[in-house]
């Protein structure tokens, strides 16, 4: 079935269900927002990658709060700190669901509802899925991770030793947030190469991400496309949803099946799905456990990639901030040239505020959620005299908000200083929890992000000078095309090759002693 002629039925069927179901009382207009089109709304403004950029420009011109539509899809994107606050924290009543994405919900295409990181408001499943994920999660009860964390990050140290020339940093630290998140949620230790776990949560989360598009597949514009069958024109996606839906529940049921076993076998380690199973055999309880489990890893193994990847590239842009904080480190873990030298722990963060200045101003410099997970209002709502309709998806523009040159000036710049005040302490900044999402659905993960981000950066920069490599003339190559994001949903830096350099041999021995071998 071609374009036009999907686009030409879902116009006529979405103009008789309008005027049919039309709200007879709307007497406010919406927010502003660039003219829209009789049926196709603003089809035609949407962008197609980079959403943050034209959202930013949107805000320059229309405001704040922006209003869009596409085939009576209202869309609102939020341009500020103050609108994302007074919305989805403060009215959190009506802003905390999620949009229902035919593609990604529908029990027969891709049946992704099981993760409750997509489940809508009134899911019953979705409170008890938050409720038990935060009580492993919260900022006192992730310290029982701390070990896991140390871990991750000797291994981490540990395979950039290979990699003194130019190697593949990011596949080191995609393993390393494999790893770590493998390690807290099954107690499970991954294969370096070709894991079958990792192979399975990698493909259920690339699928989830084609899925979630709205504009990646017709059917989540027009649900009525779920009724053709996969034989038929234009219904081919379905083969792509079966695959889809296999994944998920590999996911779901297949590193559980190992913890079962481990458990069964006396080898389980403290994990969060082995501390959550109790002794109940209720088969709903069970059911939620294994679901949040595969839920922690799509929540969390990409986006600290995304956000890690950057944070090494802002510290080769910027030597000076590398240096800095290595200044900051030697007094308080021993020069590298000493025998007091010792990797860094947890309990050094007090010591340290520059790293965790650093920690922050990768988190404004680099969004890996850059518009973070859509929202839905559950009500119509009145806001500054506009109307906010009753299923409306509601978008922060985080990117935009914290690249904003006013609150940040020089806002493209790393420069860890903002976050320091005169005497060298953290200035707190609410807004950069915005790369977190905001309200009732604001990332749970965020405690437990914060800190395996913190040692992890705290570790390179004790253990390793990162630098461009030279070309043949001895000159640093040029790699700050890096810090132009590849489009999507979730932001990586593209690859940029990189030198890593031990800061002493007494580093080398003591990454060996700490990573066992
Ligand atoms: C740099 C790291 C991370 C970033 C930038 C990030 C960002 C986000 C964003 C923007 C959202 C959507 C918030 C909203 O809708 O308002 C979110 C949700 C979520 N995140 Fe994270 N996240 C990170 C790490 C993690 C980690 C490590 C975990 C797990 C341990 C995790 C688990 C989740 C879950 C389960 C949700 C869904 C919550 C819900 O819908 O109720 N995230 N995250």
């Amino acid at each position: 079935m071609s374009y036009a002629t999907v686009g030409t039925v879902g116009a006529i069927l979405i103009t008789i269900t309008y005027f049919i179901f039309k709200p007879k009382n709307q007497k406010l207009s919406f927010p502003p927002g660039p003219m829209s089109l009789p049926l196709v709304g603003n089809l035609f403004d949407m962008p197609q990658a980079r959403e943050w950029e034209a959202y930013t420009k949107w805000g320059a011109k229309y405001g704040d709060v922006v209003h869009v539509s596409a085939f009576g899809h209202h869309i609102i994107v939020l341009n500020s700190f103050k609108a994302a606050r007074d919305l989805l924290d403060l009215r959190s009543t009506k802003y905390s669901s999620r949009p229902y994405v035919p593609m990604l919900h529908d029990p027969e295409l891709m049946d992704a509802g099981w993760s409750f990181t997509f489940m809508t408001y009134e899911d019953p499943r979705w409170k008890r899925h938050r409720r038990l994920f935060v009580e492993h999660f919260n900022a006192s009860a992730v310290r029982s991770f701390e070990a896991q964390q140390l871990k991750g990050s000797h291994a981490l140290l540990r395979s950039l030793l290979a990699h003194n020339e130019i190697g593949d940093l990011e596949e080191a630290l995609r393993n390393t947030a494999a790893g770590i998140m493998m390690d807290i949620t099954y107690g499970y230790d991954i294969k370096l190469k070709d894991d079958p776990f990792v192979e399975i949560a990698t493909r259920a989360a690339n699928e989830i991400t084609q899925g979630i598009s709205p504009s990646g597949f017709f059917v989540n514009l027009f649900p009525w496309m779920k009724y053709i069958p996969a034989w038929f024109p234009g219904g081919g996606y379905k083969h792509f949803a079966a695959q889809a839906r296999k994944s998920g529940q590999e996911l779901v049921d297949v590193p559980f099946a190992f913890l079962k076993q481990s458990i069964a076998t006396g080898t389980a380690r403290p994990s969060f799905a082995s501390d959550a199973l109790t002794d109940s055999a209720d088969p709903v309880y069970v059911r939620d456990i294994k679901e949040i489990s595969a839920a922690i890893y799509g929540g969390g193994a990409d986006t600290t990639v995304g956000l890690i990847h950057a944070c090494v590239l802002a510290l080769i842009l910027n030597p000076h901030a590398q240096q800095r904080a290595q200044e900051e480190l030697d007094t308080v873990i021993g020069s590298p040239d000493s025998n007091l030298f010792r990797l860094p722990i947890h309990e050094d963060r007090d010591k340290l505020p520059y790293i965790d200045a650093i920690l922050k101003e990768a988190i404004r410099w680099w969004q890996p959620v850059p518009t973070a997970l859509p929202h839905a209002t559950t009500e119509e709502d009145e806001y500054r005299g506009w109307h906010i309709p009753k299923g409306a998806i509601v978008m922060i523009n985080a990117w935009g908000i914290l690249h904003d040159e006013i609150a940040y000036p020089q806002p493209y710049q790393f420069r860890p200083e903002r976050f320091l005040n005169g005497d060298g302490k953290v200035i707190d900044d609410p807004a950069v929890g915005l790369s977190f999402g905001s309200g009732r659905r604001i990332c749970p993960g965020r405690p437990f992000a914060e800190t395996a981000l913190w040692i992890q950066i705290a570790s390179l920069l004790a253990a390793f000078h990162l630098e461009s490599p030279k070309d043949e003339d001895g000159n640093s190559v040029d790699i700050t095309y890096a810090k132009n994001p590849k489009s999507g949903y979730l932001l990586h830096p593209p690859r940029f090759p990189c030198l890593i350099r031990p800061r002493s041999r007494l580093v080398v021995a003591k990454i060996l002693e700490a990573a066992g071998s």
